[in-house]
């Protein structure tokens, strides 16, 4: 479908679902086959304005080529005089942040399932040499059987439902990001320890006041697992030794030169080292708790 020419003409245009920085995303019908789609509404102005007309195109490209049950699909794109049109696939069940937010927290095997599915999915894009570097619960959507979907490479949607200032928060951040250092492979894996951590306790690992405050405590990797809770020693063992690898990852295996503050080059001296993904996928929590389907019903 994607090679079509596709105009607004083709669609029943449904209900807004949600708002974004860049326009709105509404539900709509492919009136010939009646298929459902969520229809992506970008402003050209708004681009145009944040100089942000390669990185779009980049994005599209990439999602277009990515073929992955765990990647939303981008089915094709067309655009009039202001606004350009992604045609994607529906997530019937929207953003796993509600969800968390609904339940506090997920079970051990929720947790592992979307873990295990996160990692698939990072596992094909790092195959493909897509680094996502913006995977946080609002980019996360759940289709109708509750399987995990990777959204928006690089475009955050702003949901109608209230919600916590993530476009802001560093909790996400790994520390090479947070030191200004070249991002890589490694950012994808650290930012997997810190949604296991939040899906289990509701909340990302490094939260504090203020943004330095979180800044200092990446940094340190100041990891501490509240005793209240009842999360498995497994889990915590994996969540522990993904942050870490990352920093391994940072201090012993990368050597970034940074003269000016300028990057010069990023030299990882065992790119075999790397390979974490593998390592989460063979974790005894992943294997004792994912469910291989990549379905887990609430
Ligand atoms: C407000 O309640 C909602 C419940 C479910 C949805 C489902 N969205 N599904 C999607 N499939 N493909 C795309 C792209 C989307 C999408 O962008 N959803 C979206 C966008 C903005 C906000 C939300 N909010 C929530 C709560 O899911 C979802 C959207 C809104």
């Amino acid at each position: 479908t994607s090679k079509r020419q596709w105009s607004l003409s083709d669609f029943d245009v449904g209900k807004p679902l949600g708002k974004g920085r860049f326009g709105r995303v509404y539900l709509a019908r492919e009136i010939k086959s009646k298929y459902i789609v969520a229809l992506k509404v970008i402003f050209k102005e708004q681009i145009e304005k944040h100089g942000l007309q390669h990185q779009l195109r980049r994005e599209m490209e990439i999602q277009t080529a990515l073929r992955h049950p765990n990647v939303l699909r981008l089915h094709g794109w067309f655009h009039d005089n202001e606004r350009i049109f992604l045609i994607l696939e529906y997530a019937h069940g929207g953003e796993l942040y509600r969800q968390l937010r609904k339940l506090g927290h997920l079970t051990e095997t929720q947790a592992a399932t979307y873990i295990a599915s996160l990692t698939e999915a990072l596992l094909y894009c790092h195959d493909k040499h897509v680094i996502h570097r913006d995977i946080k619960p609002e980019n996360l959507l759940l289709d109708h059987e509750g399987r995990l979907k990777i959204a928006d490479f690089g475009w955050s949607v702003q949901s109608r439902s209230k919600r916590h200032t993530m476009c802001g928060t560093l909790d996400y951040l790994a520390p090479e990001m947070v030191e200004r250092k070249a991002h890589d492979y490694a950012v994808d894996n650290w930012t997997l320890g810190i949604l296991c951590y939040e899906f289990l306790y509701g909340v990302p690992p490094f939260e504090a006041e203020s943004q330095m405050d979180t800044f200092e405590r990446i940094k340190k990797i100041d990891l501490a697992f509240p005793s209240t809770s009842d999360v498995s020693a497994e889990a915590k063992d994996l969540i522990s030794r993904v942050i870490s690898f990352s920093v391994t990852l940072d201090d012993g295996f990368f050597t970034v030169l940074m003269l000016h503050g300028l990057f010069v080059q990023l030299l990882v001296k065992d790119s075999s080292k790397r390979l974490s993904l593998e390592k989460i996928m063979g974790h005894p929590w992943i294997v004792k708790n994912a469910n291989s389907m990549g379905i887990c019903s609430n």
